[in-house]
């Protein structure tokens, strides 16, 4: 993909704090037009920090970001009507309705929705005529929401867009996302919620420590992770009888493997286990999940050392 075919593009990115604390340490990112990508990270790994530039909040202390073409902190007038965002904190006056803030919103966005249409979009048409104060934690999130959305912007960053939501509200969200993003809106949302990611992300970039640590595709992201299989031996059988050649960690008779192999390895434990007449308990073998690999990528925050290095083996 050429950098014209990028909606959004970062190079080089770096923001530094007074005081010196270097949050952003030169990342390059693109997200191609129509796209959903997610930014992970550890708290404080610097995704918000990136998002502001990407923005046009925040003005980047070194590199390049591009956004539908131009300087979204210098060309703000130009790029600002184009873009819808949502910010980890609305702050809007609690006073007001709910259509109010909306009616408000809409009287500064260019080529706004009907104010009732917004609200619906997210759920909230039967709660317009309440206060903002007087909304759940969660119906303020959808008002975000709803304003970030009202001008059917080109491209929508979404910061933590369902930190708080209920389980149902929370897939609504998806739902509408993926139609915007149906509709041609190029959207990029930071969650830790690694769910969501798996679900609404066509691509996603994994930060930690102000630096972009993993990227591509959900299934891409994973497959460099291994595979784990689960079980417990009986009483009787110990670790040690296990085939030599499966890396396998335990906890008394709790047995956990990981592997590259899945299929090679669970088929030589299944063959291991029927010669033997042994019985595997709980028995679960399962790819990768998003879930992991993030964990693999905090944990070797804190340890620094290597996932396999903390593979141990029982002989
Ligand atoms: N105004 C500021 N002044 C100094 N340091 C800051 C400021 N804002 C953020 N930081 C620091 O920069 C780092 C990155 O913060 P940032 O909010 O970008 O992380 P994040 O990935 O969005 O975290 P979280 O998931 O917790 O929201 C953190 O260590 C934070 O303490």
């Amino acid at each position: 993909m050429t950098d014209d075919e990028y909606v959004i593009r970062a190079d080089g990115l770096r923001r530094t704090y007074s005081g010196g604390y270097e949050a952003v340490r030169g990342i390059r990112l693109g997200v191609a037009r129509g796209e959903v990508f997610a930014l992970l990270g550890t708290n404080g790994a610097g995704k918000t920090s990136t998002v502001e530039m990407l923005e046009g909040l925040a003005p980047a202390d070194a590199g390049t970001v591009r956004v539908l073409g131009r300087d979204p902190y210098r060309e703000r007038a130009a790029v600002r009507p184009r873009i819808g965002m949502m910010l980890q904190e609305g702050g809007f006056p609690s006073d007001l309705t709910a259509a109010e803030t909306a009616t408000m919103w809409a009287g500064v966005t260019t080529g706004a929705r009907p104010v009732a249409e917004a609200l619906a979009l997210v759920g909230l048409d039967h709660r317009a005529g309440v206060r903002v104060k007087q909304l759940s934690g969660g119906e303020r999130r959808r008002l975000d929401l709803a304003l970030a959305i009202m001008g059917d912007p080109e491209v929508l960053f979404l910061d933590e867009p369902t930190t708080g939501l209920d389980a149902a509200s929370r897939r609504s969200t998806w739902e509408l996302v993926r139609a915007l993003r149906d509709g041609g809106t190029t959207v990029l949302l930071t969650t830790h919620y690694l769910e969501e990611a798996e679900s609404l992300a066509d691509r996603l970039a994994i930060m930690d420590r102000g630096l972009i640590v993993s990227e591509g595709t959900p299934a891409q992201v994973t497959a460099a992770r291994p595979a784990r299989i689960r079980f417990t031996l009986p009483a009787t059988v110990p670790a040690g009888r296990l085939p030599l050649s499966l890396k396998a960690a335990s906890d008394g008779q709790r047995i956990d493997i990981r592997t590259r192999d899945l299929q090679r390895d669970l088929a030589e434990l299944l063959r291991w286990a029927e010669a033997s007449d042994v019985a595997l308990e709980g028995l679960d073998a399962r790819s990768a999940s998003l879930e992991e690999a993030f964990l693999d990528i905090a944990q070797r925050d804190r340890t620094d050392d290597s996932m396999n290095d903390r593979v141990v083996d029982v002989r």
